[in-house]
């Protein structure tokens, strides 16, 4: 199994790339300028923030056919009820959760207005495994183009996604991407801050990131490839 794992930033690779425990890296760049750090079995992409990015460099990345499961990962804001900073959340479900309309009846998701999918869904028993391995929550994350600052759209976010533990700004286009070359997907956050009222000062950046390398530590042995005489 090859596995792509799509961050938007050199220190989400980072992270991810030292919790590795093959040889590597080979360090290459993409068309595009997109940087990918090659691992035993995984290979690193840093494609950006955001949807758009996440999903222009998964595409790229992935039109070499070379990759059998694609993982969206990084740090991202927690709904304080399910996911504390420091957690570390794997999605049951990647929602779009601004893209789509406002009406003097309320938001409606593309899905509603008729121009396509809100929603992405990880493969079920892998993504709840990969879950139980990190002990981590298991719910759905949200892809927003805008990072939540208000309390206000903190609770709207919950109202529309009562279940939802994490927000983050990638995952959506890291799935679209994944879907149109047929991959299966998994989105894995680790929680720098709460999700409501902007208070920068709070965010746990580096916290967050030592949680990712964790996660990428124990995911290793699932995710590396494993040498025929092994
Ligand atoms: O200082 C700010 O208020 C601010 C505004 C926009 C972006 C940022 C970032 O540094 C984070 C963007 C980056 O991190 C992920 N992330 C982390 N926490 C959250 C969150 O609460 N909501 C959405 N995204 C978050 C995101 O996936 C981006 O890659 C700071």
């Amino acid at each position: 199994m090859r596995v792509l794992v799509v961050t938007a930033v050199a220190a989400e690779a980072d992270s991810v790339a030292a919790g590795l425990t093959g040889p590597g890296p080979d360090a290459r760049q993409l068309p595009g300028g997109y940087p990918l750090s090659r691992h035993a079995g995984v290979d690193v992409l840093t494609a950006g923030v955001g949807p758009a990015a996440a999903a222009a460099g998964t595409a790229t990345a992935l039109a070499t056919g070379a990759y059998d499961l694609v993982v969206s990962a990084g740090i991202g804001g927690g709904f304080p009820a399910h996911a504390p900073v420091g957690a570390l959340v794997v999605a049951d479900a990647i929602i779009a959760a601004d893209l789509g309309a406002e009406t003097p009846d309320g938001y409606l998701p593309l899905d509603e207005l008729g121009f396509g999918r809100s929603a992405h869904l990880p493969p079920a028993e892998l993504a709840a495994r990969i879950a139980k391995t990190l002990d981590a929550v298991h719910a759905p994350v949200l892809t927003v183009s805008t990072v939540t600052g208000t309390a206000a759209r903190a609770a709207e976010l919950t109202r529309r996604h009562p279940r939802a533990a994490a927000e983050a700004m990638e995952g959506f286009g890291v799935a679209e991407a994944a879907a149109a070359h047929a991959v299966p997907v998994v989105e894995i956050r680790a929680i720098s801050n709460p999700v409501g009222p902007r208070d920068r000062a709070a965010w746990r950046i580096g916290q967050a990131l030592d949680s990712l390398r964790y996660a990428f530590q124990q995911l290793a042995p699932v995710l590396e490839e494993k040498p025929a005489h092994e």
